[in-house]
């Protein structure tokens, strides 16, 4: 442990610092939890939901076409058109909107109206009102899906929270919005999660792909389940296609409890401020939307013991939300002994005159938080590599914090190495705009007939 870390600051983060034993149980725990999602009797009570997506086969490279995408579950809502030109050679035209704050918190019909609109001026200035594409709506919240093209949904998560959606099917509330208009004509062929895309978008160059991943503002993960396993599935019985992409919504994973044992108070305090208290708790333990506000909360502790930042009284730092979880990747990203972008984020923080056990103690802490995420995430991971009982795979995966944060890709595959069984081969693949491309080909494979995967 650095020795300019404060003894007060090591026992504050000891219980972000999961040991090997602690991930083996979380592995153990999430796969019952993963099991009684599939299995039907179970479903109802499950907090994994292992929702059946509909999507059953996977791109084979060979698809081609004009697609419309509309992206909506984080911090930014997109329109694209997706051009599938050639396997190395996919088209994108997108444009992302200001998505005003009060219309995650507004009416379901104002959220809705919205998306139509952006539609409509994207299809206009793109000349594409009367061409009939068919559209892939990424829509990546937790979705009780009732065919690839009808999607309930199950709650909201992520800071949103629209009146009179919970329940309804979403592409329904999107058609009525665009009818509503009257100056398009949109084909929604599918509905799905970012992490359905993800896969997908990896799969188009990588045949093995087999789970998809988020760790973005949220975090979830799919994965291809054999049909006969995908209870909930009506036709898990007669079938002619053998695969189903399984929905996870791993992030539920603990909100009965059973994650207890790896919480820390501050997680406890961080899920008081959320929208959705109790919900989400894997979630909250890994994701962008949390990360800034855990290292926040340790660093207040310590501020308020006179340990960190004696002197300064910057009064920024006191502000919820106010510690973008982007720092942490900036602090982790100086090297042994330097400050540079460290100093830059005290500067936007007003924090002025630190001394460098400060800056090491915030580093320790921002650490703590950002490892223990890389960990949740690798138990997930090994948890559904064990349950798809293969020897060989690749991992697609998108998101802010996988992408950005400098050790987040060795973390999460040093942790996977330990707690898988020797010989089992896998590889961690960045995979290029699944909301986008990736729901052009769910839209794309949806017109297909012939078993895929
Ligand atoms: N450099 C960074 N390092 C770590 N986290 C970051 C970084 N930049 C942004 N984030 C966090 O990532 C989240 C945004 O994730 P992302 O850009 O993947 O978008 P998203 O589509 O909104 O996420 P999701 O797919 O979960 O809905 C925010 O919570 C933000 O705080």
């Amino acid at each position: 442990m650095p020795s300019l870390v404060n003894m007060e600051v090591e026992l504050a983060v000891k219980g972000f610092l999961i040991d090997q034993e602690k991930m083996a149980e979380v592995v153990e725990r999430m796969t019952k939890e993963l099991k009684m999602g599939l299995a039907k009797d179970t479903h109802p009570r499950a907090v994994i939901k292992c929702f059946v997506t509909y999507v059953q086969d996977l791109p084979t490279g060979k698809e081609r076409g004009k697609y419309l995408a509309l992206d909506l579950g984080g911090t930014n809502f997109r329109v694209l058109l997706v051009n599938l030109v050639g396997q190395s050679d996919i088209q994108i035209t997108s444009k992302s909107y200001d998505f005003p704050s009060t219309l995650m918190t507004g009416t379901g019909k104002a959220l809705f109206d919205f998306l139509a609109e952006c539609l409509a001026e994207f299809c206009k200035e793109n000349g594409l009102e009367n061409d009939n594409l068919p559209l892939g709506f990424t829509f990546s919240f937790p979705l009780q899906q009732q065919g690839l093209s009808k999607g309930i949904l199950v709650a909201w998560t992520k800071g949103f929270n629209c009146e009179g959606v919970v329940g309804k099917n979403v592409v329904q509330l999107l058609q009525d919005a665009i009818e509503r208009r009257g100056d398009l004509k949109i084909n929604t062929v599918a509905v799905l999660n970012d992490t359905v895309g993800t896969l997908m978008s990896c799969a188009f160059n990588h045949p093995n792909c087999r789970i998809g991943l988020i760790v973005g503002t949220g975090s979830n993960a799919c994965y291809v389940e054999k049909t006969v396993n995908a209870e909930c599935f009506e036709g898990y019985q007669t079938s002619p296609k053998p695969s189903m992409v399984i929905n996870c919504e791993w992030g539920a994973f603990g909100d009965n409890g059973v994650l207890e044992f790896v919480r820390t108070a501050y997680d406890k305090v961080v899920d008081k401020v959320t929208p959705n208290p109790g919900k989400q708790t894997f979630e909250k333990c890994i994701s962008g939307m949390y990360m800034g506000e855990l290292v926040r909360l340790v660093v207040v502790e310590m501020i308020g013991k006179g340990v960190m930042f004696v002197g300064d009284s910057s009064q920024k730092i006191q502000q919820r939300w106010s510690f973008k979880s982007s720092y942490i990747s900036d602090i982790e990203s100086d090297g042994p002994g330097e400050y540079r972008s460290c100093n830059k984020v005290l500067h936007e923080l007003g924090i002025i005159g630190s001394q460098e056990a400060d800056k090491e103690a915030l580093r320790f802490i921002c650490e703590a938080v950002s490892s223990r995420s890389a960990k949740m995430c690798a138990c997930g991971l090994v948890t559904i590599i064990n349950k798809m009982n293969i020897n060989e795979v690749v991992i697609g995966i998108d998101g802010s914090v996988y992408r950005y944060h400098p050790k987040y890709h060795d973390m999460l595959h040093f942790h996977m190495r330990k707690l898988l069984k020797p010989g089992v081969k896998f590889e961690l693949v960045v995979s290029e705009d699944g909301s986008g491309r990736g729901a052009a080909l769910v839209a794309a494979t949806a017109g297909q007939s012939k078993p895929k995967m």
